[in-house]
């Protein structure tokens, strides 16, 4: 029945995360390491279970699969909504915990339990309980800050959706490998990949699903969303401490501060607003001379040095976070957490005229203290399509 392949890329917040939960503007950028969803459909089975739907999580080295029966008993089938994405009911969220309660997923990696319950409200919502077979593989570090979550709902509905017929990507002439969605397509994916980072998240923005289904660079604010043009590169080094975190907790960490002390942080979210409106526009400033691109730059490293004191403000630093700060003002750097914090990656902006020794001796330091720095393209392709 042939295969259906989507991928999705991770992204960067360049300003305003958790702040967006709250109705605050955010800037996010598409970044070029993506999660690839491939999916089989299988035909149905003659046998008593009705077949399986499996899914292969190739980055953490664990498969998983579940008769169609079992699934149909627990979930039902809601095939006709596939035109209308709706939220995961709380029974339904309680029938897929039972479910994966029965899987013995070791403990240290019992956080996959989220991506998968995403996977299952994903599947059955859009092709019903029918057999399949689905792998997925990311380039992105998990639950590091850079949207895993999105790139893997966006990608897992991309591919559901197209099985399903109900999107159809366009390539552009016989050679291209990857082809796109028409942006009604998008739309629907992107609004199914929102139901599914709900899941994983708890109470997502829709920033992170919206620029890994849109690309290019992003203004999002309450829902909705406008494309940036970024008129100079923005060139930004990622440096991933490997500590580990949860999007989920982090938020939750935030609300709870914001009903704490609801004035003090309505004042922070507002500055940070403040923040992401002068940062989107300094980004679609067109300049041209190397002292007008340096005075662009300055401005946006002030901008990003302000987030991160507002970020320490909502608690979502964290000490091998601060290390990174240190380490790259040693160099006249400025750098800033992305993502939900608590660890996960910094950004640091790479200005033009850095010297390729000085950018050299900031990634040693960084890499002698164990975190892994790597560059990224900003503002690239958003979900693509690669036919079977
Ligand atoms: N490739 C993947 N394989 C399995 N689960 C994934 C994958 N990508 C994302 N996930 C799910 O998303 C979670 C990470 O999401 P989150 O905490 O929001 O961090 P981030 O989105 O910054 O990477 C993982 O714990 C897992 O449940
Ligand atoms: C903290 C937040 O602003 C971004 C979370 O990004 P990530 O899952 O850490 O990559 C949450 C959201 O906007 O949904
Ligand atoms: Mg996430």
């Amino acid at each position: 029945m042939g295969e259906f392949r989507a991928r999705a890329p991770g992204k960067i917040i360049l300003a305003g995360e958790h702040a967006v939960v709250h109705g605050s503007a955010a800037i996010a950028a598409a970044i070029d390491l993506y999660t690839q969803s491939s999916l089989h459909l299988l035909p149905p089975s003659e046998e008593e279970d009705a077949g399986k739907v499996e899914v292969d999580l190739r980055d953490t080295g664990l498969v998983f699969s579940w008769p169609c029966s079992q699934l149909w008993e627990a979930l039902g089938d809601k095939l006709a909504g596939v035109n209308s994405p709706r939220p995961c009911s709380s029974d339904e969220l309680a029938a897929m915990a039972k479910l994966l309660e029965q899987e013995e997923i070791p403990e240290d990696k019992i956080w996959i339990a989220a991506g998968l319950s995403a996977f299952l409200y994903l599947y059955t919502s859009i092709l019903g309980c029918r057999p399949g077979k689905a792998v997925v593989k990311s380039d992105l570090p998990l639950g590091a800050g850079l949207g895993s979550s999105a790139a893997f709902c966006v990608s897992i509905s991309g591919a559901l959706l197209a099985a399903a017929g109900a999107v159809c990507a366009q390539f552009g002439n016989a050679r291209t490998e990857w082809g796109s969605f028409g942006k009604d397509d998008l739309e629907l994916v992107n609004q199914w990949a929102f139901q599914g980072e709900k899941i994983i998240h708890g109470k997502p923005s829709g920033i992170d699903n919206a620029v890994s289904t849109f690309g290019s660079m992003i203004k999002f604010k309450n829902g909705e969303f406008t494309n940036l043009i970024s008129r100079n590169p923005v060139k930004m080094l990622i440096t991933d401490t490997r500590v580990g975190r949860n999007t989920k907790a982090l938020v939750a960490g935030v609300s709870e501060r914001v009903s704490r002390h609801p004035d003090a942080l309505a004042s922070v979210i507002s500055a940070v607003n403040s923040i992401s409106e002068e940062l989107s526009s300094i980004v679609e400033l067109a300049v041209e001379d190397e002292i007008a691109i340096t005075a662009k730059e300055e401005k946006l490293a002030e901008l990003m040095e302000m987030n991160q004191g507002l970020l320490q403000c909502m608690g979502v630093s964290h000490s091998s976070l601060e290390t990174v700060l240190r380490t790259t003002l040693k160099y006249n750097l400025v750098s800033k957490l992305t993502g939900a914090g608590g660890g996960g990656c910094v950004l640091t902006l790479i200005p033009s005229l850095l010297s390729k020794s000085v950018l050299e001796k900031t990634t040693d330091e960084l890499e002698s203290h164990g975190f892994r720095c790597f560059q990224v393209e900003v503002g690239g392709r958003g979900l693509q399509f690669c036919r079977g």
